[in-house]
């Protein structure tokens, strides 16, 4: 058997290095060294990532990508461009990548070079969004095309969701779009209110085509249309899918001539680049949706290519193994300053948490060290208003990215320098901290002093200390977007690889749903089946109500 993990030369390392580093904070590595933001940022095209406000000396970053080598990182990566089945429990390859490659290039998935099948997919999504775009695409009254309701989950939901609201000012004009995920009705019911009947597209968005909440959505959508008095046929004008699985499509009623197919070597979390990303492209236009996958491609190619020690995903997913296994931290701030961003921690607890969030290595053993954190984030200040307390004074050390643009979409008065200066000024603080002489000066000077100074003193201090990264774009575009995704996604895989898991499956979703199909009949009024107490209970006080 190898050697575990944490026993390896290069782990144990890092824990001397780590037990070295007590006592050192980032203030006086700054003292120390003026260049510390050129020596440790990092740009790609109109993106900047500055690293330099993390728990690093010139020791760490070295220690860290030999660690890398020894896991052989390189060779992992070149496997998943490769197309090698790198997702071992569904013996699947992970080719997100091939998605966001240009016509002519060629990955080989069995032999056969997937590329073309990719665009030929693009195109068809392409000539669909154009004719919906351009009202040529009509309702069974003859009208054009108003709403579009992209009605899937998970993957085939927070992806889309995420880039069309951060793409917003590229929004056609006259097309709305809608998301339903949630099996509660009450998602359904209000977006139906908002739509008519007539200029209403519903796109049934699936990679399984058998997921319990999709189809119940797309059930009660087609009813609901057909009660509009929409005649059968209808349903063929308002009714498309984006699935894996063109047998239940079918089954479903949706013509497979409305279909629109992606392979099962995209993961549900990464497939927001292929025909789930649908929404994207009937909102923002297919010219659009290339640059979104132009940009993705260019990180793909950064990090596919550059020297580990200058390679984004690289280093933050190195940045964030050494916070989670070194300094014990269990979660992950990922907070947009950038109003469009607000569904961007939504998507990306998916990305990480699903692939991450595992306690069984590659190999089937237990592990012994910590993997995935928890990830939470909500966009500029209004997470300082929130738990930015947590993050500056509270017990547990949360490393986080702060992500902005330098130029706004809406150039309102001075809001857009207003939310930079926070956002400068966050991290500034979270470095930096308060000491103890600075907060007993402050309070001096707000006329305190004595007792009632002193009994202030330890609320006013800041440890600092605290590390983030910072991500700069000049404004968020659609290439912007489209790099900045990827950048994530490569990180989540630098760190699946680092902590020897199968990042591409999601095993950990399957018992609930399991026992939710076990329970349903029972809160129907089926036969009671054996539960613990607690669940028996809460099923009877579910059947016969609270009144
Ligand atoms: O696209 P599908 O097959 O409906 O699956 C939706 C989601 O369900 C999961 O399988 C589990 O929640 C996700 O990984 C996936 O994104």
């Amino acid at each position: 058997m190898d050697t575990p993990l944490v026993e390896t030369p290069a782990w144990q390392a890092l824990a001397r290095h780590r037990q070295a580093m007590d006592g050192v904070h980032m203030r006086d590595l700054f003292a120390a060294d003026p260049e510390r933001f050129d020596k440790y940022s990092l740009k790609l095209g109109t993106l900047l990532l500055d690293y330099s406000k993390n728990r690093l000396t010139d020791e760490t970053l070295p220690l860290l990508l030999d660690f890398a080598r020894a896991r052989d990182l390189e060779g992992w990566r070149e496997a998943m461009f490769a197309g090698s089945p790198i997702n071992l429990t569904e013996g699947r390859a992970v080719l997100h990548t091939a998605l966001r490659q240009p016509k002519g290039a060629t990955v080989l998935v069995d032999g056969r070079n997937v590329v073309p099948d990719v665009h030929a997919v693009l195109d068809r999504m392409g000539a669909f969004a154009t004719a919906v775009r351009d009202g040529e695409w009509r309702g069974w009254t003859g009208q054009p095309i108003t709403d579009i309701v992209n009605i899937g989950i998970g993957g085939s939901d927070l992806g889309p969701v995420m880039v069309t609201q951060a793409l917003t000012p590229y929004h056609h004009p006259h097309l709305q779009a809608h998301f339903v995920s949630n099996v509660d009705g009450t998602h359904i019911a209000e977006v139906l209110k908002k739509v008519d009947a007539e200029t209403t597209l519903f796109i049934i968005a699936s990679k399984t085509f058998t997921t319990q909440e999709t189809l119940a959505n797309a059930h009660t959508a087609r009813d609901w249309l057909l009660a509009q008095g929409a005649p059968a046929e209808a349903v063929a004008k308002h009714f498309v899918a984006v699935s894996t699985n063109a047998k239940e499509v079918a089954a479903f009623g949706i013509d497979t001539d409305n279909m629109f197919g992606f392979w099962d070597w995209v993961g549900g979390r990464y497939s927001l680049w292929s025909a789930i990303g649908l929404p994207i492209m009937l909102m923002v236009g297919p010219d659009r949706f290339a640059e979104l996958l132009a940009g993705a491609h260019a990180m793909d190619e950064h990090f596919r290519t550059a020297p580990l020690a200058a390679n984004m995903p690289v280093l933050m997913g190195l940045i964030g193994l050494w916070y989670v296994n070194f300094w014990d931290a269990q979660s992950y701030a990922v907070l947009p300053y950038d109003q469009y961003l607000a569904r961007l921690p939504a998507y990306l607890q998916q990305a990480d948490m699903e692939s991450n969030g595992k306690g069984v290595d590659r190999d089937g053993r237990p592990v012994d060290y910590s993997t995935g954190p928890a990830l939470f984030g909500e966009p500029g200040t209004n997470g300082q208003h929130a738990f930015y307390q947590l993050i500056h004074q509270g017990t547990p050390l949360i490393p986080a990215d702060f992500l902005a643009p330098i130029e706004t979409q809406n150039p309102v008065g001075r809001h857009h320098t207003l939310l930079l200066a926070n956002f400068l000024a966050q991290t500034e603080a979270l470095l930096l901290g308060k000491t103890e002489d600075e907060a007993r000066a402050e309070l001096a000077g707000q006329g305190l002093d004595g007792e009632e100074l002193e009994a202030l003193v330890p609320h006013k201090v800041f440890t600092g200390n605290r590390p983030t990264n910072t991500l700069l774009f000049q404004k968020l575009d659609p290439h912007t977007l489209g790099t900045l995704i990827a950048l994530y996604e490569h990180k989540i895989f630098v760190q699946g690889i680092l902590w020897n898991l199968n990042s591409f499956d999601q095993w950990g979703v399957e018992l609930g749903k399991q026992l939710a199909k076990a329970i349903l009949p029972e809160l129907e009024g089926g036969a009671r089946r054996g539960h613990d107490c607690s669940t028996a209970g809460l099923i009877r006080v579910v059947r016969e109500g609270l009144r």
